[in-house]
């Protein structure tokens, strides 16, 4: 506990420099009745006695004794919420120059009642200039990410021993802020435990990204078959298609009408216009953009062509409708919320009680999961944090994109940056280069992890996009044509044949 604190104390007592002296400066700790508070109040104490004003609320009549006697030994002032006071201790509390947030952590069994709720709603509306939570924001399910209004926006979460799932799953994540990871001493016990979620590194990406070698050519490079866009959405070909070219993949053949066509060959010369399904791919993509009668039957098709070949697919919008009854964990679909609650419906597996796009944005982990598990695929949930299940229930989180990359042609973009890798991986990921097993990913799980690579190659790409422009708004064209950069850089930088 004292290294908890000491952790807080110290990232508050940074963010507060950076705005004023320390000494002076005022924070106030919100302390529920658990170990959570008292951390807070630990932490407090510390600081009372390098100079700050501290004031502790206290949530419950009794707190953590022996932290609550070093806060008052430091100096600190206590106040009691109780019923009544909560909208005035809000003013008080968003008067200071920071706030810590330690009314619940991990103990907590669903969300603040009462005073502390009202407190914390009060103060949520009044923008406190700065929160820090402690371990994680309260309200939050640790576990999950699920969260259980109000809770109090962080600004900085300062969490102890290992990053909680809560805290990379959305909604959480939303509210968590920057994350900062104080090592406390019990981390060495948590090796043996496997992860509720996975997010890859940089030097995961370098390793897991596939390289040519140096005899490769255009076939053994991979080819990716793509059946996206339609008269009515030709932008969307054009799109997945261009990013494909651009993710590095050998070829593409294209199917899909003239119209459509012409502006793929326009966009992509490269890129080769098919009449029928005879050419040979490594990997199929499929639906982005897919609409009308005519081309919902060559993705069709394609798809039959798959599951006989056992080739990956990436089953993007038109597509998700034409399932086989059981998919095979290489193939990944891609919902974004709403295409999920739609696909579950469509499950005879889903009860009566009809799943909604809110319920999914509420429960993103537990729905991302349940689809992989009842379709048998590979189940790629996008949003601000992308989440990667795979059919075992291993997900994988993904968060490097900016919020201007909500815009439309985004997802065809990530649907073609995905199909490249596919077709580039198909062979070995079979046969595992080694690659995955030092990664300790299971080998049921490699194809969630190479989605995992190809979200956050997107959301880079955005990122990067977006900063060639100081930070403005991006077309998803320009994501696509970021994604060279992202990928030379992730793999020159790792690359162990490097001189
Ligand atoms: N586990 C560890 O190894 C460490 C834990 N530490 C701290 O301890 C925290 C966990 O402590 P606790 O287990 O005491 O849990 P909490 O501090 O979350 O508090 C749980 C207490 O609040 C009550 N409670 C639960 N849900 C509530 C709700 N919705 N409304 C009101 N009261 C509620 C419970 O009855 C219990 O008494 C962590 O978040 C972290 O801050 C750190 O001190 C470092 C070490
Ligand atoms: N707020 C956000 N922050 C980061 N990335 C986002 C955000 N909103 C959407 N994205 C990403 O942008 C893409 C949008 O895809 P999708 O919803 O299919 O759009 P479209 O159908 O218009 O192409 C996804 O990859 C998603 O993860
Ligand atoms: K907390």
């Amino acid at each position: 506990m004292q290294r908890a604190a000491y952790g807080l104390a110290q990232a508050v007592a940074r963010e507060v420099k950076s705005i004023r002296k320390l000494a002076g400066a005022s924070v106030t700790v919100l302390a529920g009745k658990g170990n959570n508070g008292g951390d807070g109040l630990f932490a407090a104490a510390i600081l009372a006695r390098r100079g700050m004003r501290t004031t502790a609320v206290l949530a419950a009549p009794a707190v953590h004794q022996e932290a609550l006697a070093a806060f008052v030994a430091a100096g600190g002032r206590v106040v009691q919420l109780e019923a009544g006071n909560a909208e005035e201790l809000a003013v008080l509390s968003a008067g200071s120059d920071c706030i810590i947030d330690a009314l619940l952590g991990t103990g907590a069994r669903g969300g603040l009642r009462e005073a502390p709720a009202e407190l914390v709603a009060s103060l949520q509306e009044l923008r406190p200039r700065l929160v820090v939570a402690c371990d994680l924001p309260s309200g939050l399910d640790a576990n999950s990410g699920e969260v259980h209004w109000p809770v109090l926006d962080a600004d900085i979460t300062v969490t102890f021993g290992g990053i909680k799932a809560g805290l990379m799953a959305d909604p959480g994540e939303g509210c968590a802020g920057r994350v900062e990871l104080v090592a406390i001493g019990i981390e060495r016990s948590l090796e043996s435990i496997s992860p509720e979620l996975r997010r890859l590194t940089d030097s995961d990406l370098g390793t897991l990204l596939p390289k040519p070698g140096r005899r490769a050519h255009k076939y053994s490079r991979g080819v990716l078959g793509v059946v996206a866009g339609s008269a009515r959405f030709a932008g969307a070909a054009a799109l997945s298609v261009h990013a494909a070219a651009l993710a590095g993949v050998g070829m593409v053949r294209y199917l899909g009408p003239q119209s459509a066509a012409q502006l793929v060959l326009a966009r992509t010369p490269e890129a080769l216009w098919e009449t029928d399904h005879s050419g040979r791919v490594q990997a199929w993509l499929l639906g982005s953009g897919v609409d009308g009668e005519e081309q919902l039957q060559r993705a069709k098709e394609a798809g039959a062509l798959a599951l006989a070949d056992d080739l990956p697919v990436v089953v993007d919008a038109g597509a998700l409708s034409l399932l086989p009854e059981r998919c095979p964990a290489h193939w990944i679909l891609t919902p974004h919320a709403g295409e999920l609650a739609t696909l579950l419906n469509s499950l005879p597996s889903t009860g009566e009680v009809k799943v909604t796009r809110d319920d999914v944005e509420s429960r993103p982990l537990h729905f991302v999961r349940q689809a992989a598990e009842q379709t048998g695929a590979t189940v790629l949930l996008k949003g601000a944090t992308t989440l990667v299940s795979s059919p075992s229930g291993v997900v994988f989180n993904q968060s490097e994109g900016t919020a201007w990359m909500a815009t439309a042609g985004s997802g065809d973009v990530l649907a073609g940056v995905l199909g490249a890798l596919l077709a580039q991986a198909a062979e070995s990921i079979r046969h595992d280069d080694g690659a995955y097993a030092a990664l300790c990913v299971d080998p049921a799980d490699r194809w969630a992890a190479l989605a995992a690579v190809a979200a956050s190659v997107h959301g880079r790409a955005g990122a990067l996009a977006s900063a060639d422009f100081d930070g403005g708004p991006i077309t998803a064209s320009a994501i696509a044509e970021a994604v060279p950069r992202v990928i030379g850089s992730l793999s020159a930088e790792y690359d162990p044949t490097r001189p």
